[in-house]
């Protein structure tokens, strides 16, 4: 089997794409958010209070003919950013773009944080990480990847995420019209769960690439580039007015600043990410000062490779054993 299914972006800069999914019968449509950065698919549903839902499509289980509640079990999760949700867990009839897996435990949200309330046009996530991050207790569950993974035509899903545009995810097949040249491939610590690799280096504009193991996770569950200390300060280095503001957050520069480029290595490919993707937004509607795409990943203890640089390639998660990842041109 394969499956393809539009990644559309949810605002104007780009702050997380959904892909439209059916749940149960007669089908049910949500916008969800597929993210490599965690393992639980979940949805808003009639369960979630309706002062939590503000928009959201939502999944109800007592209207469709082929749900079961997963009895005595729950799940509640805590992202990176700080946002969570909890609830109870059915199973169902799932498919995205045409795949579909039957049986497949759908997490309804009992509760969400404010922020998911406030993303009116995100019900929910598919996780793809792998099933060991799933929070389902007393059983954990299987995410969507390993519960078609048997019946895929190669053990694989692709992401062509792009810049201000609606790209593609694909499941059980790579799609040679969506990459130009080799796909470099790199190997994947599956352990905790997230897909762990390393980038062999960086540079920043028409700078030597300097040569270094840089270990984080693709994430496409999140917005930015978060990368050392050191590697966020020579880039922002290079852009006049740029300042790491302790009242944003991060490094914020005047938008009408010129921006270097910032290439990652993989293995031996290189991989540019255009200045426009760093200009990431500016801080406020009105404002002349720009909040960037490439931020520190310290405090954070670990470095992610966000949407900002996913969106510069073609990336093929691949579920074999051992598992790797691999990034093409486009
Ligand atoms: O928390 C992270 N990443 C962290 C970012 C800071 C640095 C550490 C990693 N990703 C989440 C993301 O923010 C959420 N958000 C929902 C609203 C629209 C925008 C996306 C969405 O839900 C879970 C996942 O995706």
């Amino acid at each position: 089997d394969t499956g393809s299914a539009a990644a559309i972006p949810i605002n104007e800069v780009d702050i997380a794409y959904v892909t439209p999914v059916t749940v149960g019968t007669p089908p049910q449509t949500l916008m969800l958010d597929l993210d490599t950065g965690s393992s639980d698919l979940w949805v808003f549903s009639s369960l979630t209070p309706s002062s939590q839902i503000r928009g959201q499509e939502i999944y109800t289980p007592t209207k469709s003919s082929t749900s079961q509640l997963l009895n005595g079990h729950t799940w509640s999760i805590r992202y990176g950013d700080g946002s969570s949700s909890r609830g109870t867990v059915f199973t169902d009839n799932f498919t995205i773009g045409g795949l579909e897996v039957k049986s497949q435990a759908v997490q309804t949200a009992q509760e969400v944080s404010s922020s998911f309330t406030q993303e009116q046009s995100l019900d929910g996530l598919v996780g793809l990480g792998f099933s060991t991050l799933n929070t389902v207790r007393p059983s954990s569950q299987l995410t969507f990847f390993d519960n078609a993974r048997p019946n895929l035509d190669e053990e694989v899903f692709t992401a062509d995420l792009k810049y201000h545009a609606t790209g593609t995810y694909d499941f059980g097949f790579i799609d040679s019209k969506k990459h130009n040249g080799t796909i470099t491939y790199t190997p994947v610590q599956p352990s905790p769960g997230y897909w762990t690799h390393s980038l062999s280096g960086y540079s920043v504009g028409s700078g030597a690439f300097q040569s270094s193991q840089i270990s984080g996770i693709s994430d496409t569950g999140t917005t930015l580039l978060y990368l050392p200390t050191a590697i966020v300060t020579a880039y922002y280095r290079q852009v006049q007015g740029a300042q790491n503001s302790q009242y944003y957050g991060g490094y914020v520069f005047p938008c009408a600043s010129t921006l270097p480029t910032f290439t990652f290595g993989i293995e031996g490919a290189r991989f540019t990410i255009p200045a426009s993707y760093i200009n990431y937004t500016r801080i406020s509607p009105t404002s002349t000062t720009c909040y960037g795409g490439l931020q520190s990943s310290s405090g954070l203890g670990i470095n992610i490779f966000g949407d900002v640089a996913l969106k510069a390639a073609f990336v093929v998660f691949s579920g074999t054993n051992p598992p790797r990842i691999g990034f093409a041109p486009k």
